[in-house]
């Protein structure tokens, strides 16, 4: 049943919980979406750590994205995020700081390596369950590389980086089965240490390879040596050259993998979906989508203003390892609980760690509204059911978030718990979402 619209409301004025709008018909919808998360953290990071200022061009505004801008600001670079165009300026990173991580694994992975270039203690906290997030690892591995770090011996938040201006660098051996952003944060600052970083993977393999790839990709833009021996399959080893890193304006691309619950609509409606701006070349791992989509029955085609996908009559289910691309687990698996046929999702133990333990979330979450899921420790499967309304709780995930709005598109009465929690890499996503579907069809 739906909620009054008017209260209980989140902090934006939009009711919590948030009643999902039905799509009753084929939805016809052209949408541009904001900047990407992954490319914009990136853009930040590398352009703080540089020869002289840039511009970050189209940068996602977002949690996510302005705390990596006010963790830069506090460590001593100048980022002014007043325009459209965020303009970055290196500084010295010769003051005390405090970070504020937020629920983002990006500044809680990325920014450690970088205070470990100040000359100032920088300490590290962030939302309560960003505690239980892994970052062991890279604080061991910035030990072995000369940094002092006080974190009480916990390997979790909080934590103190105690820089000393510079780090000796070398050879570091992680194991980053449980996130790839380990490598990458030792990639995208080790230019800056006196003998670059050799980084190897020890342990199971290292999920969202594509990340590592995306950060290998801009290190290069911004002149800096890179060796990834094993590239592509089975990669362990990453080797960053001691050097300068140039400056670059980067035009950041629009968030593929937030492209997942509008291409959805398209696959749950039947209609089309046209996601502008869609890259033909592009790191992000949202960017095989198009290829589960296709396996699961929409058509998906390049058009002149970027990716159009069509659903099918009836969605099929899909049997997909998603471990290179777990963050779009979630809004699968929403479409898989509203598909025609069984579907199973493998390779994703990894997503129990990120913003919550998504497999359980979903499990938990999608069978509350009736759908046949069952947890495997590594990924789900689910077979077809007939789905009823009611609430669907995000857990402060974005990305359940999509989950929920996606089953709430195709079932009557689904309200979305804490929709606002979508702002951790979507500014307004309750309003456009409400603008596009809502016309195509009534409230549930
Ligand atoms: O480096 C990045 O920008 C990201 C890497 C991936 O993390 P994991 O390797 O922890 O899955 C991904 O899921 C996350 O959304 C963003
Ligand atoms: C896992 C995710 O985020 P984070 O960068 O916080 O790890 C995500 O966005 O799906």
């Amino acid at each position: 049943m739906s909620q009054p619209r008017s209260e209980p409301c989140t902090g934006s004025g939009v009711p919590d919980p948030w009643p999902a709008p039905r799509v009753r018909e084929p939805v016809d919808l052209t949408v541009a979406l904001p900047g990407s998360k992954s490319l914009t953290n990136r853009a930040l990071v590398l352009a703080a750590l540089a020869d002289g200022p840039s511009t970050v061009g189209g940068a996602l505004r977002s949690r996510d994205t302005t705390l990596m801008a006010a963790a830069l600001t506090a460590l001593g670079s100048s980022v002014d995020t007043s325009g459209a165009d965020w303009r970055v300026t290196p500084g010295r990173f010769d003051r005390d700081a405090a970070v504020d991580c937020g629920l983002a694994g990006t500044v809680m992975r990325f920014v450690p390596p970088v205070a470990a270039l100040s000359t100032a203690r920088v300490a590290f906290d962030g939302d309560p369950h960003m505690r239980s997030r892994p970052i062991g690892e890279v604080l061991a591995a910035l030990r072995g590389l000369g940094v002092r770090i006080e974190d009480g011996g916990r390997g979790a938040l909080p934590f103190v980086v105690h820089g000393s201006g510079s780090v000796a660098g070398g050879t570091v051996v992680v194991d980053a089965s449980a996130s790839s952003q380990f490598i990458s944060a030792l990639l995208l600052a080790g230019a800056r240490y006196e003998r670059g970083v050799d980084v190897r993977h020890d342990g199971k393999p290292v999920p969202s390879l594509p990340h590592i790839d995306m950060t290998v990709a801009m290190l290069r833009e911004h002149g800096v040596q890179v060796d990834d021996p094993a590239a592509g399959g089975g990669a362990n080893r990453w080797v960053v050259a001691p050097g300068p890193i140039r400056p670059v304006d980067h035009r950041i691309e629009p968030d593929l993998s937030n492209a997942a619950p509008f291409l959805a609509l398209a696959a749950v409606s039947g209609g089309s979906v046209v996601v502008r701006d869609w890259p033909r070349h592009t790191t992000q791992a949202g960017d095989a989508l198009r290829e589960i989509l296709a396996r699961m029955g929409c058509r998906v085609d390049h058009v002149e203003e970027g990716l159009r996908v069509t659903g099918p009559d009836a969605l099929e289910g899909i049997d997909v390892d998603l471990h290179d691309v777990g963050e779009l687990a979630p809004a699968v698996a929403a479409l898989c609980a509203v598909a025609s046929s069984p579907s199973h999702l493998r390779g994703i133990a990894h997503i129990r760690a990120h913003e919550t333990d998504r497999l359980a979330a979903l499990a938990a979450e999608l069978g509350g509204l009736g759908a046949d899921v069952t947890e495997h420790p590594d990924g789900l499967s689910l077979r077809p059911a007939t789905l009823h309304g009611g609430v669907f709780h995000t857990y402060a995930d974005h990305r359940m978030a999509h989950a929920g709005v996606i089953v709430g598109a195709a079932v009557d009465g689904v309200e979305v718990e804490n929709i606002a929690t979508t702002g951790k890499t979507f500014p307004d996503f309750a309003g456009l979402w409400s603008r596009l579907v809502e016309p195509a069809g009534a409230r549930g």
